[in-house]
Formats: structure tokens, C-alpha cells, sequence
């Protein structure tokens, strides 16, 4: 490349950068000019509050562009030149020509897809590297079957994809754009409404995809998402560390990014709970186990119940002291509170009323029995015997007063308690009884996985279980009195009201004294609640915090994990049914069937359609080929990735003294962070060794780190169990004893076809016994 030709780029890219500076500083300008609130009328502040919103999420986006701010160029066949990059730039004329086309623009898309063979008009593409601000690189194609330089005719850029892939790992993911590949591009831009469900093998980039899939949502459907907001799901937050760096990078900040154990507002779910009983929790059966204990707790008596009244209640003239809660009574405002179709908790209400009703009438009858019915006292004036003289005003008068009564409500609530979803399922897993009667589905065996005692702590697998009970209680109704206003909301409308008095008019004065003023009217408690609250979280804030937020978009990443509990926690957060879902049957940790998508989508009513990633970006040919044999363990007929690069490291497997195993390793580890300068090394272990070989390496070595860490990815080494090494890549990986990764794991040989995978150039297998035939088999076959 000319250095002429870098001069041109440099300036032009100069230009850029002078343009996003007086953008910023305009937004910034606006920010400043807004005038202060505090005495606008709430109308009035919020619409300023979401013109401050929409300038600061501009700067947002500016700033994020400015690292690599161009990456691209397009030469089309008629002249025309288009630069490609993180947003799109104008220029200040009338015309307001394109400067820089964002990469999500369709104008953008030839940049992605353009090949020789079906070049789309464009005749080069260039690549552009940047350092700072300064242009250091650039890598042309010509994309003209008669000069196009040989390679791997289905990669766009390669040249540039491989500088990419050759870089080293910093601990975080960081964004594509600039080397997007063509199937890939397929899935981001994919305008299926439905769910799209993107299977692929490890490295494929299945989770960049997903990722840059939200970021081109958020840019196409700006309106429509950001009310909504956008929700990513992934398997644990080590995971969510790793990829949360990746929307912001590309200016989108209004992303929520969670596990499934942090969808319920208010629950901590850290328990740890055996395999076995989570994927009893997971089954879609539990739905129906759930609906039956919230059924269970809806009771009719078995015998009709005696209750003593404890208040002396005035009506009760003759005090009715003991009143009879009768089945057939209780069955009927069952009856009534369950056909509403009310949640629980609300239905009470309804069952509560009737209860109260025919209790009343009970207490009426006796109450307005004729006295003199028997008697002949001449004239039709009175009713007769067996017809009460209180009337249905009397009645209701009755059970209202019947509702304080402490007794009865207390025998009411065992009929029909108000529930919270922690206190069912608490209620359930510690009682015999209840699972008997509501798990009657589930073999005793598997009931039996369920009993635990209270106090136990919430596990990832109970969240979709109290989500479910969430669902069908519904939320108690809503306190009679309003929480109380906070003091600074009082006084400050105790100010408005004094301003108020302070201003009324002469005339005012000088009419009737008993005319009156607003503080006559109005308390400042009152009058701060009719204050509308200017609510100044984002929608990922709001989102969080509350349990029925309706996303616009739904991403989710290790797919394979989620069980079907999983699934309908999720699609109730989603009623668009618009989601994007990535994963790799091959990689399933959990036991338990595969996931079944169109038991899952279909059967929801969402249309589903499926899409594959056939590239890894990720893993080297070596030790794919290393690889291969576990996968056929995994599952025969499941398709391996080709590699798309080779790097000339044969994977190492080291036999070794089982008195050494840790001093070997922390041998070893000193080889494989010098070879990998400043990246990343894991050392992945069986969960049986953790403890053992974690202590170890962080005694001899302080850059060494465990989960307990949350900058655990930062550090130059990493102990992960193959579990939590789902999703995450590194440049060297120590892989401790195979054999006992595949004893240890409840999903067969998926854990060590994870574990095989996570590297970007170096593997080392460390074992003390036989190796896996899997493994042996495929390097005698290379
Ligand atoms: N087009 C691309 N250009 C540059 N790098 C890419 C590209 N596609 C994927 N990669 C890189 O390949 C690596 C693997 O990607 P990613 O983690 O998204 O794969 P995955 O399919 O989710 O993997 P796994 O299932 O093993 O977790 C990442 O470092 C990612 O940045």
C-alpha cells in the first residue's frame, strides 16, 4: 500500500473525526441550554427530561465511536465511494451528504457480502486499521474474478478477519464490525419476526452474532425497542461480564443484560442445588405441579367448621357468638373465585365476599327470626316462621362488619391464604403432603428431589418455578393507603400551599371569612401525591425492577442450557414473541433431554425458523481435529465447524506423576503466559479437583484467579470448572485430567468438548492416568 495512499485516508479519516468533535459539542451545547426544572409543571419537565435523555444517549453513541470510528471503504464500479463505520456521519451542507455510512445501513451491507464471484457492484473493499486517530493500516481486495488474489472464496476480508483472529484475548469480547462475515450478516440482519433460533458449533460466533443482531435491531427499530428495551440473556455472570463491553462499544447502552437467576426482582437465587434436582424443577410438568399447589391451597372443609367470633360485634343484638363455616358454602365461593379467572390473590377477594355473605346470612337468619312467628296476633303484618325480617341491605351490613372479625379472617385465610411465590414454594418443598397431593405427576423418586427445608436459599432453577407462582397469585391488592409520601415531597408541597395562601387576592380577603382557601381544601400530603414523579431511570433500569416488563426483543445466549421452565419464564417476557436464540445442541451442560424447539416455539404459537453458523473463528484446525472425536461421543450425527485457520500448535498431552500433577502445572502455566504475552491463559478443571488444584495455583502464582474474583477474566490466568468456561475463550488453555471432566459431567461428553474448545491457539491436556480413547484415537489418526 502506497504511503500516498494512507495520506489520503489519514485526512479523510481527520475529517471524521473534526465532524463526530462538533457533534459533540452541539449535543453538548443543547444539554447545557436546557433550562432548569424545578419549577416547570410536570408536563413541562418531562419532556425536558427526555430531550435530556435523547442528547445524552447521543453523546453516549459519539463517544463510543471513537475508538476505530472508520474501518472501511467500498470503491462501487460507477466511482461512487463509500466509507463504512461505527455510525453514520453527515455533512453540514443542505445536501447533508454521507461522510461515513453506519455499518447497519443497507448502503453498509456490500461491504459485508460482496465476493468475487458476486461482487454487487463494488470493485475493492478496503479495510482500514486505526490506532487512536491515526491511520496505521490498510488491506485492499479487489473484487474482480480475473485479478481477485486466491484465499478461501467464502470469506469476506480475509485478510483482515485473520489479523483479527490472530489478536491476542483481553478478557472482555469486543465487537466485529469490521470483519462481519456473510452468513453471519444473514442472521444479524435477518427481518424474521418471529423467534429466530441460530444453532452453531463452538466459535462460530454464534454470541458476536447475537450481539451485533441486538445492536442492528436497536439501529432499525430505534422507535419501536426503545420503549421496550432490549433483554440478553446469558448462562452466568462471569459470561455477562465477559460480553458486556459489546453493545456499549457499538453507542447501545439501553441493553439489559441478565441470567436467569436475576429475572425476579427481590430474589436472590446463589443456592447450589445437585444436577438432578435442577432438571426436575426444569421440566415443563412443573407448571402443572405449581398450578396444582396454588389449587391446594384454595380449600373447601371437610366437615362443616365452627368458628367463635371474637369481637361483640354492635348489629348482633342476640351475639351470634359461633358461626358454622359449611362446605357447601366454601365450595360455592370457590367456585365463584376460581371462575373469575383472577390470579389467587385476587380471587381471594371475590371468595372472601361470598364466604362473608353466606356467613352473614347465616347469622340474619337467626337474628331476623319472626319472635312472635308462632303467635296469632292478628293482621299480615309479619313474615312468618322461617322467613327472616333483615333484608339484603341487612346483610351486607352484616358481613361487612363479619370481615373484621379476627377468627374468621384467620379461618378464611386457611381456606384461602394470601401468597407470595417464596412462601408456596417454601410451603411445598418442606411438606410431604403438599408435594403428594401437587407433584402427584412426578414419580416418588423425583418428588423426593424436591423436599428440601426451609431456609435453603433460591437456586437458578427455582426462579422460573416462582416466576410461574408469581404468574398464577398475582400480585396482593393494593394497600388501602398508599405508601407514604417522602418528607421532601411533603415539604415541598407544604411550600406550594403556603405560596398559594400567600397569594390570594385582596378581594379574597375581603370576603366571607368562611370562603375557603386552597389549604382549607387540600393537606400537603394530598396534594404531593397528585404530584406526578418524574421517573428518571433508563428502560433497562425499569426493566429490572419490574417482574411483568414486556421486552421488545429477547436475545439468548447458550440456548442449549435453558430448560422448558426456562422457556416459558422467558416467553412471558416477551409477548411479540421476537426473539433471537443461539446455541449448540453439542455444548448441552444440563441434564435432560435436548431442547426441543418446536415443543418449545411452536407449540407457544411463535413462528420459528432456524439458521446456522458453519465457520469457527475461534479454535484452531489442530485442535478441532482433537476435537472431533469427543464430538462423535457428544452426538454422531452432529456437525463439526470447519476452522478457519490454522496456527501451527499441535495440541500438547502430557501423562504425569500424580504426586506432581500441581507442581507440573504450575510449571507449565510459567511457559504458557510467556507464550502469550499479554492474553489470557485457563487452566480448566474437573469440579472433584478444584479446590485442591485452585489453591495451589494461586499459592504459587498471584496473576492467578478463581470465580470468586469478578475481575477473574482480567487476570493473566483463570481456574474455571468446564462449566463455567461455557462461552469463554482464551489464548492458552491447560485442560487437567479429561477422563475425570467426562466422570464428573451429567451431560456425557459435552463438558469436554466445551472444555477442548475454548482455546485460540495453544492447548495442553494434563492427565495422570489413561487418556480418553476419544482423544488418543484422534491424534494416531492424524
Ligand atoms: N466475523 C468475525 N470477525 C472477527 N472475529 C470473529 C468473527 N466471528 C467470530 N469472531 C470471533 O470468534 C470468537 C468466537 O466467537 P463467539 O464467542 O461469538 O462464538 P460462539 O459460537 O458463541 O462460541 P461458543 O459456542 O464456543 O461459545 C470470538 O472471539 C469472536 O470475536
Amino acid at each position: 500500500m502506497s504511503s500516498s495512499d494512507l495520506a489520503h485516508e489519514q485526512t479523510y479519516v481527520s475529517t471524521l473525526y473534526d465532524r463526530l468533535a462538533e457533534l459533540e459539542e452541539r449535543a453538548r451545547q443543547r444539554l447545557a441550554e436546557l433550562p432548569d426544572d424545578a419549577d416547570s409543571p410536570p408536563s413541562v419537565r418531562s419532556e425536558r427530561a427526555a430531550l435530556a435523555t435523547r442528547e445524552v444517549e447521543k453523546l453516549a453513541r459519539y463517544r463510543a465511536a471513537e475508538t476505530g470510528l472508520c474501518f472501511g471503504r467500498i470503491d462501487l464500479a460507477d466511482g461512487e465511494r463509500r466509507y463504512i463505520g461505527r455510525i453514520g456521519l453527515f455533512d453540514d451542507s443542505g445536501d447533508h451528504e454521507p461522510m461515513l455510512i453506519d455499518w447497519r445501513a443497507p448502503a453498509a451491507r456490500p461491504f459485508y457480502l460482496a465476493t468475487a464471484a458476486a461482487p454487487m457492484a463494488v470493485h475493492r473493499r478496503r479495510h482500514l486499521r486505526l490506532r487512536g486517530r491515526v491511520v496505521t493500516e490498510l488491506r485492499d481486495e479487489v473484487l474482480d474474478s480475473t485479478t481477485a488474489t486466491p484465499g478461501d472464496a467464502t470469506l469476506v476480508g480475509e485478510a483482515a478477519l485473520l489479523a483479527e483472529l490472530a489478536a491476542v484475548r483481553t478478557g472482555r469480547m469486543r465487537d466485529i464490525i469490521g470483519t462481519i462475515q456473510a452468513e453471519q450478516d444473514h442472521v444479524i440482519r435477518s427481518e424474521h419476526r418471529g423467534v429466530l433460533v441460530v444453532e452453531g458449533g463452538p466459535g462460530t460466533g454464534k454470541t458476536a452474532v447475537a450481539l451485533h443482531r441486538a445492536a442492528y435491531l436497536l439501529y432499525t427499530y430505534r422507535e419501536q425497542l426503545a420503549h421496550r428495551g432490549v433483554l440478553v440473556v446469558g448462562p452466568n455472570q462471569t459470561f455477562v461480564g465477559y460480553i458486556d463491553q459489546v453493545l456499549p462499544s457499538l453507542g447501545e447502552t439501553g441493553v439489559r443484560m441478565a441470567t436467569l437467576a436475576d429475572l425476579l426482582p427481590g430474589v436472590t437465587a446463589d443456592a447450589t442445588e445437585p444436577a438432578e434436582v435442577a432438571e426436575v424443577k426444569g421440566r415443563a410438568v412443573m407448571a402443572e405441579v405449581v398450578a396444582a399447589a396454588v389449587r391446594d391451597r384454595q380449600q373447601v372443609p371437610a366437615e362443616p367448621t365452627p368458628v367463635t367470633l371474637t369481637d361483640r360485634h354492635p348489629s348482633l343484638a342476640y351475639q351470634a357468638e359461633v358461626v358454622t363455616l359449611e362446605p357447601a358454602d366454601c365450595a360455592a365461593a370457590r367456585d365463584a373465585a376460581r371462575a373469575t379467572g383472577l390470579p389467587h390473590n385476587r380471587a381471594r377477594r371475590v371468595f372472601t365476599d361470598q364466604l362473608l355473605t353466606a356467613v352473614a346470612g347465616q347469622v340474619a337468619g337467626r337474628l331476623g327470626d319472626d319472635p312472635y312467628a308462632g303467635e296469632s296476633l292478628g293482621g299480615g303484618d309479619a313474615p312468618g316462621a322461617g322467613v327472616s325480617l333483615l333484608g339484603g341491605a341487612d346483610v351486607a351490613a352484616l358481613a361487612r362488619e363479619l370481615r373484621g372479625d379476627p377468627q374468621l379472617r384467620a379461618a378464611i385465610d386457611r381456606l384461602w391464604p394470601q401468597l407470595t411465590p417464596q412462601r408456596l414454594l417454601t410451603e411445598l418443598y418442606a411438606d410431604d403432603e403438599r408435594l403428594a397431593s401437587a407433584a402427584s405427576a412426578l414419580p416418588a423418586a423425583d418428588r423426593q428431589r424436591l423436599r428440601r427445608d426451609p431456609g435453603a436459599g433460591w437456586t437458578e432453577a427455582d426462579v422460573p418455578l416462582l416466576d410461574e407462582a408469581a404468574e398464577l397469585l398475582g400480585d396482593p391488592p393494593a394497600p388501602e393507603r398508599a405508601a407514604p409520601r417522602s418528607d421532601e415531597e411533603i415539604e415541598y408541597a407544604q411550600g406550594v400551599l403556603e405560596i398559594a395562601e400567600g397569594s390570594r387576592t385582596i378581594d379574597d380577603e375581603d370576603s366571607e371569612s368562611e370562603l375557603l382557601s386552597v389549604p382549607d381544601l387540600l393537606t400537603a400530603e394530598q396534594l404531593s401525591g397528585r404530584q406526578t414523579t418524574i421517573d428518571t431511570r433508563s428502560v433497562a433500569e425499569r426493566a429490572a425492577e419490574d417482574r411483568s416488563w414486556a421486552y421488545g426483543h429477547i436475545i439468548v445466549d447458550e440456548a442449549q442450557e435453558v430448560t422448558p421452565m426456562g422457556w416459558r419464564a422467558l416467553l412471558r417476557r416477551c409477548p411479540s414473541r421476537w426473539l433471537t436464540v443461539v446455541g449448540d445442541p453439542a455444548q448441552t451442560g444440563r441434564l435432560g433431554p435436548p431442547t426441543d424447539w418446536d415443543a418449545v416455539f411452536t407449540a407457544d404459537g411463535a413462528a420459528w425458523q432456524l439458521a446456522r453458523l458453519t465457520v469457527n473463528y475461534r479454535t484452531p484446525a489442530e485442535v478441532m481435529t482433537l476435537a472431533a472425536g469427543v464430538l462423535a461421543r457428544v452426538g454422531p450425527a452432529l456437525p463439526l465447524p470447519r476452522s478457519v485457520r490454522y496456527t501451527g500448535h499441535e495440541p500438547q498431552l502430557r501423562r504425569v506423576d500424580p504426586a506432581e500433577l500441581t507442581d507440573q502445572l504450575c510449571t507449565l502455566l510459567t511457559q504458557e503466559v510467556a507464550a502469550v504475552d499479554d492474553g489470557r491463559t485457563a487452566v480448566i478443571v474437573p469440579t472433584g479437583l478444584f479446590t485442591e488444584v485452585a489453591q495451589a495455583v494461586t499459592a504459587a502464582r498471584d496473576d492467578a484467579a478463581t470465580h470468586d474474583d469478578p475481575a477473574m477474566l482480567e487476570h493473566p490466568v483463570a481456574l474455571v470448572t468446564p462449566l463455567e468456561s461455557k462461552g469463554l475463550e482464551f489464548d492458552s488453555v491447560v485442560l487437567v485430567e479429561p477422563r475425570q471432566i467426562v466422570a464428573e459431567s451429567t451431560s456425557g461428553w459435552g463438558d469436554l468438548y466445551v472444555a477442548l474448545t475454548r482455546t485460540t491457539r495453544r492447548l495442553t491436556v494434563l492427565h495422570t492416568g489413561e487418556l480418553p480413547a476419544e482423544l488418543q484415537h484422534t491424534l494416531e489418526d492424524l
